[in-house]
């Protein structure tokens, strides 16, 4: 396809979204870029959006390499949907949707996941500003962390995901299957009724998950929704996967089956196909931005890994390490262990023994949970966090070979 990047409209942690239109027709399109040698989740992402199609999923329209500023870009277009996504959407409505809005965006993102579970794939990544809205309604988007169920791919056993709204299971790096996006859907919809985080008081990623993991806890259900819409989340925030309603049953639930419809005529979420339309020109960020953003990531990456040594830092009493069969090290927690006997915590300078597959090093850690062995305190096998999107990680088995520091 000929065609001619425009103006930013969005950023990722590694890539770019912006508008561009084509050179032969009139038509504009999102385009959404990283540079050729870290496209590895962008170029998933775009196996995954070409074999798929539905009206409650972003629409694929190609994807094409080109040469940019002496940067090597993998692009794939996708339909351009000028009203930005669900978490834009709450903000521009003052902080919150209001429970029709709700029950209506929860309704079609349902049909998109019933019709993604039919296919055998889960998406991993579900929440609003991974839900795009247009006119004619809303899209699940971003499907970098989409992989296929029960599947021998080498990567069907990856584990990824917004710390927030992962599920228990996921958090403790078990499974993540059906019922871990009907999860994510419940926690959006406290995103969409609250503005905030379902996991009030805590953001950063080892907190939350630790939270989440090793806790009996469940999101809470804000108090001003109704009660069909209290019982809707009941069903999709249990513990317990097996329990959790799948997409087709909770299409039949009363706060979805006798919500009505919203009519879309809000001039705001008109999608232009055209250069032609007024909301094309709306959009317009300056264009100096589209590219200088591919460089945020490591910065935004420091902050994080910043955050969370500052996090381990204010924690109780630091850990010993010590040699007790050769290369092999001992944590050990001076402190008391915790009832659910669980560590978190941050890895100084350490070595892997190994790094598991679909991992893409070491150097984006974030932080791990040690959960194998609490009784002697010993860990060769900790969860690994790293970083793969502005606010996704991807949770690993990591075998720990060597290390410097650790705080628990
Ligand atoms: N088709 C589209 N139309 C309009 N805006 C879009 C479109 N796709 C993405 N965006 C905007 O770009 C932002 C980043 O897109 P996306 O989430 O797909 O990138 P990402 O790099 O995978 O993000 P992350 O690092 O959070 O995983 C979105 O939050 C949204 O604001």
């Amino acid at each position: 396809m000929d065609w001619t990047r425009c103006h930013a409209i969005g950023h990722g942690s590694t890539a770019t979204v912006s508008l561009a239109t084509s050179n032969n027709s009139d038509e504009v399109f999102a385009v959404k870029s990283v540079e050729l040698s870290k496209s590895e989740f962008l170029q998933r992402e775009q196996r995954i959006l070409s074999s798929i199609c539905s009206p409650y999923i972003i629409g694929y329209k190609g994807c094409d390499i080109t040469a940019e500023q002496n940067r090597i870009m993998y692009n794939l277009f996708m339909d351009y949907a000028p009203a930005g996504t669900i978490t834009d959407q709450i903000k521009a409505h003052g902080g919150r949707l209001d429970e029709s809005t709700i029950a209506d965006y929860a309704r079609q993102m349902l049909l998109g996941l019933d019709y993604l579970h039919l296919n055998e794939l889960v998406h991993c990544d579900i929440k609003g500003r991974n839900i795009l809205v247009t006119q004619s309604g809303v899209k699940i988007a971003d499907f970098g962390c989409a992989k296929r169920a029960n599947n021998a791919e080498p990567d069907s056993g990856r584990i990824s995901g917004t710390p927030a709204f992962m599920a228990p299971e996921v958090a403790r790096g078990e499974e993540q299957g059906f019922p871990s996006d009907i999860w994510a859907l419940g926690c959006t919809i406290i995103e969409m009724a609250t503005g905030g985080s379902p996991w009030s008081n805590v953001d950063d990623p080892v907190s939350v998950i630790y939270r989440i993991g090793y806790s009996d806890e469940l999101p809470e259900s804000p108090c001003f929704l109704s009660e069909q819409a209290r019982d809707f989340l009941d069903k999709c925030l249990r513990r317990d996967p097996k329990e959790r309603w799948t997409a087709i049953d909770l299409l039949k639930h009363p706060f979805i089956a006798e919500s009505k419809q919203i009519q879309r005529c809000n001039s705001n979420s008109n999608s232009p196909t055209s250069v032609l339309d007024q909301s094309f020109w709306n959009s317009k960020e300056p264009e100096s931005e589209s590219l200088e953003n591919l460089d945020r990531t490591s910065s935004e990456q420091d902050c994080a890994y910043e955050r969370i040594r500052r996090l381990s830092q204010i924690s109780s009493v630091g850990p010993i390490w010590g040699c007790d069969d050769g290369s092999w090290m001992t944590i050990r927690g001076n402190d008391s262990e915790d009832a659910i006997g669980a560590k978190c915590g941050m890895i100084g300078d350490f070595e892997l023994e190994e790094q598991e597959s679909n991992v893409g090093g070491y150097e984006d850690l974030l932080g791990f949970f040690d959960y194998n062995d609490c009784d002697c305190r010993r860990s060769k096998h900790v969860l690994g966090l790293h970083k793969c999107g502005r606010d996704s990680v991807v949770i690993s088995n990591l075998n720990v070979k060597r290390a410097t520091e650790i705080h628990c």
